[in-house]
């Protein structure tokens, strides 16, 4: 991506923590320029003198961009304090805060709400993005290019979805984290050691999420090439495929219950 515009006009990131960390460093990567990032964070890690970027400094008037990534719960008390030039797209990473709530602090200017995930520290995450109506085709755009330096992005239609988005792909890699630890405790309680479980736990999440994506086959189809008739995956399965206790009604709930809260933080 040409990030000179946002170069030559400077970049403001609000929050640099896991997430906002994770952006800076695939920005950094990917053509942004040090020494065009001006980062507002009261507790800034050590490795962010890394960076070369500048640490509460002096902010540009009309900044290319100004990317928000602080805790939903910090919003009511930083957007007050910050301001945007006549041409400055506004980016946020937060779950649950609305474009209206953007648009309340910044009236004239294209918003864009961005919904990425932590597997971004590695170049691989997933970002679901949409826009306010004074976005246009190249704010978005711009968007996008700041969102694929990090993994891949996908456009919605609707911020109703942003909701459901922030449940399955902002909080999932979670489910996938708890779902390694369950795995090799599970081993741990046939009988292997702690460290050779959660070896063969992580080795195993790892390499099924690498063929998942690997190729056309969808995931049911994926499965049945483990399952062998009367074998132990279909053992297995048959309890974990419970339609009144196993993974599917959980799930469900698990989603549910993340996007409810969503929900809830963009009231
Ligand atoms: N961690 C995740 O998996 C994901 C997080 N998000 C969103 O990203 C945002 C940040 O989350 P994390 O990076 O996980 O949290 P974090 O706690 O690691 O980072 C937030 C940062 O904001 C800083 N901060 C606090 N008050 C500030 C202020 N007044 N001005 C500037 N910076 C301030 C904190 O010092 C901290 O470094 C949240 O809104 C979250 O919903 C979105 C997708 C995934
Ligand atoms: O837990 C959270 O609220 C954030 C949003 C998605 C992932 N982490």
């Amino acid at each position: 991506m040409d990030f000179s515009d946002v170069n030559a006009r400077g970049l403001v990131l609000v929050g640099c923590g896991r997430m906002g960390g994770a952006l800076l460093d695939g920005w950094l990567k990917n053509g942004l320029t040090a020494s065009a990032v001006q980062v507002i964070e009261p507790h800034p890690r050590p490795e962010l003198a890394g960076f070369g970027v500048s640490v509460n400094g002096a902010l540009p008037a009309d900044p290319a961009v100004l990317v928000i990534a602080v805790k939903p719960q910090m919003m009511a008390e930083v957007l007050p304090r910050l301001s945007v030039g006549p041409d400055t797209l506004v980016v946020s990473v937060a779950a649950g805060v609305t474009i209206a709530s953007y648009e309340a602090a910044f009236p004239a200017a294209p918003i864009v709400r961005a919904m990425p995930n932590t597997p971004a520290a590695i170049g691989q995450g997933i970002t679901a993005i949409i826009g306010n109506a004074k976005a246009g085709a190249a704010q978005l755009d711009l968007a996008e290019a700041l969102m694929a330096a990090v993994g891949r992005v996908v456009r919605l239609q609707d911020e109703g979805q942003m909701d459901a988005v922030t449940a399955l792909s902002g909080s999932g890699p979670a489910y996938v984290f708890h779902l390694i630890e369950a795995m090799a405790a599970a081993g741990v309680a046939e009988g292997l050691a702690p460290d050779l479980a959660l070896a063969l736990a992580r080795a195993t999440v790892a390499g099924a999420g690498a063929l998942a994506v690997s190729g056309d086959e969808d995931p049911a189809r994926l499965r049945e090439n483990v399952t062998s008739p009367g074998g132990t995956t279909a053992a297995g399965l048959a309890v974990l495929m419970d339609a009144g206790t196993g993974l599917p009604p959980l799930m469900r709930a698990t989603i549910a219950a993340a996007a409810a809260r969503s929900r809830e933080l963009g009231k």
